[in-house]
C-alpha cells in the first residue's frame, strides 16, 4: 500500500436481496486530492459513499483507513477516525446561526471524550474551531446569521463549513453543486479546489464540468460496478464510458 493512500475498498460489496448495488468495488483514495466519482443514475454512487462513512454495513469486503480495517466499527467512530460525511440540508438547524451551526457539528465529533476536548464547557475552543470552518469555506461575514436567513448557494458552503468544524481527514461530499446556478456552483469549485491540498475528497457529483474540473482521479461506475478509474483524460476518452452513458440523455463525454 502506498503511503499516501487514506481510505481504501477491498471486493466492497452491498447487497439489497436480489439488488448488487454495489459489487466487488476496489478503490483507493489519496491524501491531498479529489477522487471524483460518476455514473449514470442507479449507479451505486450513494451506496458507496454511506459505506465509506459507516452509514451503511457492508454484505461483504473491507474499508481500510489509513490501512486499518474499519469496516465492522461503529458508525460513530467513522466521524471520530476524521471520515467526515457532507451534512445535508437537513442537517442544518435554521433558527440556528452559522457558528452555532458548526458549533454543534463539531460537538458531534467530539461525542464527550474526545482527546483534545477534554476539558468540559470548553466553548471558546469550540467557537474557534467553528469560526475558522466558516472562515475557511468564505462564510465568515455570515457567522452570527441565522442559517435560515442565508442563500441556498450559502447554505451549500455551510453544510461543507459544518464538516470541516469535525477535523476531518476525508471529506465525503454528494453531490454539493446540486440545485445551484453556474456562479454557486462556481463558489463551490473554488473552494473545494482550495480544500483539496489540505484533505482527502470523495466527491459524488452530477455536474460533469464541475468533476473534470475537480478530480485528480475519477472514478465510473455503471449498476453498482466498477468501470473504469484515471485521470479525467483517460476517463473522458474511454470508449467504454460513452456507451455506458449513451441514451442516459448525458451527452457530456
Ligand atoms: N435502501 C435500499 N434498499 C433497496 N435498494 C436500494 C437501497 N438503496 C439503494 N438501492 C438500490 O441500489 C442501487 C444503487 O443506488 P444508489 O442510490 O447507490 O445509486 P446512485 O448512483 O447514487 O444513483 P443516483 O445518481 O440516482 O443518486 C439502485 O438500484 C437502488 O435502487
Amino acid at each position: 500500500m502506498s503511503h499516501d493512500i487514506v481510505l481504501e475498498t477491498e471486493a466492497l460489496c452491498k447487497y439489497w436481496g436480489g439488488i448488487k448495488a454495489l459489487d466487488n468495488m476496489n478503490l483507493a483514495f489519496r491524501a491531498n486530492s479529489l477522487h471524483g466519482i460518476v455514473g449514470p443514475n442507479g449507479a451505486g454512487k450513494s451506496t458507496l459513499l454511506n459505506l465509506l462513512c459507516g452509514t451503511y454495513e457492508p454484505t461483504s469486503g473491507r474499508i481500510l483507513h489509513n490501512g486499518e480495517a474499519i469496516d465492522s466499527i461503529k458508525p460513530y467512530e467513522f466521524a471520530r477516525r476524521g471520515i467526515g460525511r457532507g451534512f445535508q440540508k437537513t442537517n442544518i438547524y435554521p433558527s440556528a446561526t452559522c457558528l452555532e451551526n458548526c458549533c454543534i457539528a463539531a460537538q458531534r465529533r467530539i461525542g464527550g471524550n474526545f482527546n483534545i476536548f477534554r476539558w468540559r464547557h470548553n466553548d471558546q475552543l469550540l467557537k474557534e474551531i467553528a469560526d475558522e470552518a466558516l472562515q475557511r469555506v468564505g462564510l465568515g461575514s455570515r457567522r452570527d446569521t441565522v442559517a435560515a436567513k442565508i442563500s441556498y448557494g450559502e447554505q451549500r458552503q455551510l453544510e461543507i463549513a459544518m464538516v470541516l468544524a469535525t477535523a476531518p481527514s476525508v471529506l465525503l461530499l454528494d453531490e454539493p453543486m446540486a440545485g445551484m446556478g453556474h456562479e454557486e456552483s462556481q463558489l463551490i469549485i473554488d473552494l473545494l479546489k482550495n480544500l483539496k491540498s489540505d484533505y482527502c475528497i470523495v466527491l459524488v457529483e452530477h455536474d460533469m464540468d464541475a468533476v473534470f474540473e475537480l478530480s485528480d482521479q475519477l472514478t465510473v461506475m455503471v449498476n453498482g460496478q466498477h468501470l473504469v478509474t484515471g485521470t479525467v483524460d483517460e476517463v473522458r476518452d474511454d470508449v467504454r464510458v460513452k456507451e455506458a452513458y449513451l441514451g442516459q440523455g448525458d451527452e457530456v463525454f
